[in-house]
């Protein structure tokens, strides 16, 4: 079903809602991702080797696989191959259309790739300078083109520290949002950077504790429509942490960097959201 179908049903079904004429039970449960963000990891062989030990038996849970730009292609390919269910996304895309930017890549050609999300606005990328202005830019870019963006926020350990956390987490995303039409087809990950690569994942309860803010912020601002926005968690997400991250009911999927690069291990994460 395409995606101004599923916007359209998806429109009805809240107007039924707001007029009471069905109980909220009905309207459809947000899905669930499981994403891998590669990061500039894994080759040929690895990627093989990755796509025969995946096991991804159920289908409730969306995994998408976000290798580096040279290995989108041939993954594509693997997947065709082995019937996998697994989903290609990218790491980055660029808001122009085109052009004279050396070592970037187009949302059209992510596109004829077959890739059917983007992350943006990640903690790694915004480090070299990349400011909310240009995030939103790209997820305006990424849902022109039929891709669905993948947008991180989070805050550093000493905004933590400072009590900063939700002032942050709420403006990178209100801003990333700013004048975004179709925010039935967006996708956040709340991505404390203090968690990224260190082994020290925020506990369910704090990850739990942000999501509910972010929701409640989504709700305020945008209505409803909210309720269908998917709230992924990144941060040391790892075989032994991810049940208890998958039970909290604000949390729903993750966004996995460097337990996502080895095909067992990474089923096994998968299965905790499914
Ligand atoms: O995009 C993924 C996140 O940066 C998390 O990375 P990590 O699982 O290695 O902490």
């Amino acid at each position: 079903m395409n995606h101004t179908i599923k916007a359209y049903i998806s429109t009805i079904v809240r107007e039924v809602v707001e007029n009471e004429l069905v109980t909220a039970d009905l309207v459809p449960s947000r899905r669930r991702l499981v994403v891998a963000n590669w990061k500039m990891n894994m080759n040929l062989a690895s990627t093989r080797k990755f796509v025969k030990d995946l096991v991804v038996t159920k289908e409730q849970c969306t995994v998408v696989i976000c290798p580096p730009y040279p290995l989108i292609y041939p993954l594509n390919e693997l997947v065709n191959e082995n019937k996998s269910s697994i989903t290609i996304g990218a790491q980055n895309l660029h808001r122009q259309d085109k052009g004279a930017f050396t070592g970037e890549v187009s949302a059209d050609l992510l596109k004829e790739l077959d890739c059917e999300f983007a992350i943006i606005g990640h903690s790694e990328v915004r480090a070299s300078g990349e400011t909310d202005e240009v995030i939103n830019q790209k997820v305006k870019k990424a849902l022109a083109t039929g891709i669905d963006p993948i947008i991180c926020v989070g805050e550093t350990m000493e905004q933590r520290e400072q009590a900063q956390t939700n002032e942050v987490v709420t403006g990178q995303l209100l801003q990333a949002l700013t004048d975004v039409s179709d925010l039935s087809r967006v996708v956040l990950a709340y991505e404390p950077i203090w968690a990224i690569g260190t082994g020290l994942s925020a506990t369910p309860d704090q990850a739990q504790e942000v999501h509910q803010q972010i929701r409640a912020t989504l709700l305020k601002t945008f209505g409803q429509v909210a309720e269908q926005i998917p709230i992924l968690y990144g941060g040391s997400v790892n075989q032994d942490n991810a049940a208890s991250l998958a039970e909290m009911g604000e949390i729903d999927g993750a966004l996995v960097g460097g337990a996502s690069l080895d095909g067992t291990g990474f089923s096994t994460i998968v299965h905790a959201f499914d």
